[in-house]
């Protein structure tokens, strides 16, 4: 397993911009307006409520809040110390609880080994020089029978123009250079690591944005942005 699997100036670009986090208009508008589609698809695939859940890559801790305001026990990992000071000063806000841990999921998947019964990783494979690895450390933190969620960007001609050109430089959703394409993942290559790491996949789904309503959905368009479901045999 990789256990230096980081990428210090994308750690970087997150901590810059860590402090604007739970700010609704800011760059991280998108992963607000994503998170209640992607946190009842979770919910609904795994029931959250009393379960003990593992969020990988958790940043300033959008999706791990609102799961632990589903009843979900979470953990939240990161390796940006600011993302982190950003969650845990916000549990002062929400009155949530949340245990934020800075840490890679190769290092704490040495210690916690099928520990949880969800893990989550959104948003962040394609952020990580070797996503395989950090699909297999999550998959040893799983339970047997414990559900597994991934999300990150397809790699093709679309998910070129939609995800970087569109959003970053057209409607400017996001600040130029959030992406970088080469880091873009097929489903197929996703689906293959989850099987790799001894997961199987149970649901693909995408995820649109239209530009014309501003509204993102979750359907069968995995053009761009996607969803997998994977679950650790029992
Ligand atoms: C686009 S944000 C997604 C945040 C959150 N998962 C969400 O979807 O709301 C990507 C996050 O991954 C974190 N990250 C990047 N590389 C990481 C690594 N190797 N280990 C842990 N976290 C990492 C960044 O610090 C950042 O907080």
């Amino acid at each position: 397993m990789n256990t230096t699997n980081a990428d210090p100036a994308e750690l970087q670009k997150f901590s810059e911009l860590a402090h604007r986090w739970w700010d609704p208009t800011s760059e991280f508008k998108p992963l607000h307006e994503i998170n209640p589609l992607r946190l009842d698809w979770i919910d609904s695939c795994a029931t959250l409520s009393g379960k003990k859940v593992l969020d990988v890559g958790c940043g300033g801790g959008i999706l791990s809040e609102s799961m632990a305001a589903r009843g979900a026990h979470v953990t939240g990992l990161d390796l940006s110390e600011k993302a982190l000071g950003v969650a845990r000063l916000h549990l002062f806000e929400s009155g949530r609880k949340v245990d934020y841990q800075l840490s890679s999921a190769e290092a704490y998947a040495a210690e916690h080994a099928a520990t949880f019964d969800v893990v989550t990783c959104m948003e962040m494979l394609e952020h990580v020089p070797d996503p395989a690895s950090t699909i297999a450390a999550c998959a040893r933190m799983v339970k047997p029978g414990g559900d597994v969620f991934f999300s990150t960007l397809n790699r093709n001609l679309k998910a070129y123009l939609f995800a970087i050109v569109g959003a970053e430089y057209v409607l400017k959703l996001l600040p130029r250079g959030t992406h970088e394409y080469a880091k873009f993942i097929k489903p197929s290559e996703l689906a293959r690591h989850c099987r790799n790491a001894g997961l199987s996949t149970q649901e693909l789904i995408g995820m649109s944005y239209n530009p014309l309503t501003k509204v993102y959905s979750l359907g069968t368009d995995t053009d761009v942005n996607y969803l997998i479901h994977a679950r650790r045999p029992a």
